[in-house]
């Protein structure tokens, strides 16, 4: 009989509102496991830590420990918005069925909790499950919904879209396909091992039955826990360490950047965040075609380890002002890294949490790669709107890059026990 052991533990990283749980001590079964969650063998992980955001993994561990780490379900924000990054991402956007309306979507929004909870707390889906993480821990499994603008209309909630559902603008880079971006419905899935996200994705799927059909997915991946040999920032497919600069739950004003206040509005947006999901292709092979030096100056930062061209270490503050010999400016005026910033932006603030993606060679032998750039905020109206703006207008990155779809959703905080997602707005 196969060992159903899930080996030693991590230290895991995470806010204090939504901890990471682990099991004590090696060697207990994904049986045991089963028949004492929430009793016996199970803590809440370390709160809070200098590397618990969405832009640095969780901690430089050994890969055997992966399995352990369970993020709950039942907490304020939803899951899968300020866990650490993870190794592997599926997004999958529906539109509800011809006929299926309130009713449907919320039986759905229920399936769908009650998987979520289950298969994030290392257990089988309630029926038919396919033994795809049979042998595994919950590997910080964590599934995320939301609603697109169009769900409202098919489901009779007019007058509970929320005003920053709104349509994006068009940005004159845009190069969006249709097929592939918005959607009634969007679940987010991220798990630290791969076959543990696609059981998760095939689930889903299962849930949706008649009530609602797929609309297009797209499956991401990060670095593996425990392949640096110390915490470190992510770097992209072009090969930068990003994500840097995203904001820390520890910040002050992080939850008002992000999330939508308790007594905010619409009311049953209350403790939510909007998503801004982005397809951006990189266009590597004239990205590679630059000096280490030229493709420093289009984001302002150093490859090797993200300090600003200015000086110092990553997490110096970017000297904006600083010129070299000949009076230019040593962080170019259209860098990323600067017109991106807050102050150069009013304020506007969002934080990144993507997935890489490769989805293979196109027919002209050009590599399908890139970011799925996920963002989150308490408005997109004060988050990647202007952002995006500023970057139309002239971001150094740009030629490196497309825009090839795009959605926009509102998630709902999180689910009270016995609660599902969205239960107040679809039966409020
Ligand atoms: C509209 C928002 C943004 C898009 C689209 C975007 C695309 C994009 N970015 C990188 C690489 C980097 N981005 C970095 C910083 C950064 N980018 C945005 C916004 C968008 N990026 C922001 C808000 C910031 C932070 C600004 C700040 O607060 O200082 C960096 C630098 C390191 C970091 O802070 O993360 C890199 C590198 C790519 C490759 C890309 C599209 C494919
Ligand atoms: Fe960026």
């Amino acid at each position: 009989m196969a060992d159903h052991s899930i080996p030693q533990v991590r230290t895991p990283q995470a806010l204090p509102e939504e901890p990471v749980v682990r099991t004590t001590g090696a060697g207990i079964s994904r049986r045991r496991l089963l028949g004492t969650a929430g009793a016996t063998g199970l803590v809440l992980g370390a709160a809070g830590g200098a590397v618990g955001h969405a832009s640095a993994p969780a901690a430089a561990t050994p890969l055997s420990s992966v399995g352990d780490n369970r993020v709950p379900f039942h907490v304020k924000h939803q899951p899968g918005i300020t866990q650490p990054l993870q190794a592997r991402g599926h997004l999958i956007a529906f539109d509800l069925a011809p006929g299926a309306g309130r009713k449907e979507a919320a039986a759905l929004l229920r399936r769908w909790s009650d998987t979520a909870r289950r298969l994030m707390a290392g257990e089988p889906a309630a029926q038919g499950d396919t033994d795809v993480a049979r042998d595994a821990g919950p590997s910080s499994l964590t599934l995320t919904f939301g609603f697109g603008h169009s769900f409202f209309g098919r489901t009779g909630l007019q007058k509970q879209r929320p005003v920053s559902l709104d349509p994006l603008p068009d940005f004159s880079s845009d190069r969006l396909d249709k097929a592939r971006s918005n959607g009634d419905l969007w679940v987010q899935i991220g798990a630290d091992d791969a076959l543990v996200a696609f059981h998760a994705l095939r689930a889903v799927q299962k849930d949706a039955g008649s009530a609602a059909r797929v609309r297009w997915q797209m499956n991401g991946f990060n670095r593996s826990p425990g392949a640096t040999s110390h915490p470190m920032t992510a770097r992209n497919l072009m090969g930068q360490v990003d994500g840097t600069r995203n904001p820390k739950p520890a910040d002050s004003d992080f939850d008002q950047r992000i999330f939508v206040p308790e007594k905010g509005e619409p009311a049953w947006m209350a403790n939510g965040s909007y998503a801004v999901v982005r397809r951006i292709r990189m266009l590597l092979d004239d990205w590679e075609q630059l000096s280490v030096t030229e493709q420093e100056q289009v984001i302002g930062r150093r490859k090797s380890d993200g300090a600003p061209l200015s000086g110092g270490g990553e997490t110096s503050a970017m000297d904006l002002e600083k010129t070299d010999a000949e009076g230019a400016l040593v962080v170019p005026f259209n860098a990323h890294a600067r017109i991106t910033r807050p102050d150069q932006n009013g304020g506007a603030a969002m934080l990144r949490r993507p997935f890489s993606y490769h989805d293979g060679i196109d027919s002209d032998g050009v590599p399908d790669a890139g970011l799925l750039f996920i963002c989150w905020q308490a408005d997109p109206l004060r988050g990647f709107v202007p952002v995006q703006r500023k970057l139309d207008r002239g971001d150094a990155l740009t030629p490196f890059i497309r825009h090839e779809a795009s959605g926009l959703f509102a998630v709902p905080g999180g689910a009270a026990e016995g609660e599902y997602v969205g239960q107040a707005l679809l039966e409020g």
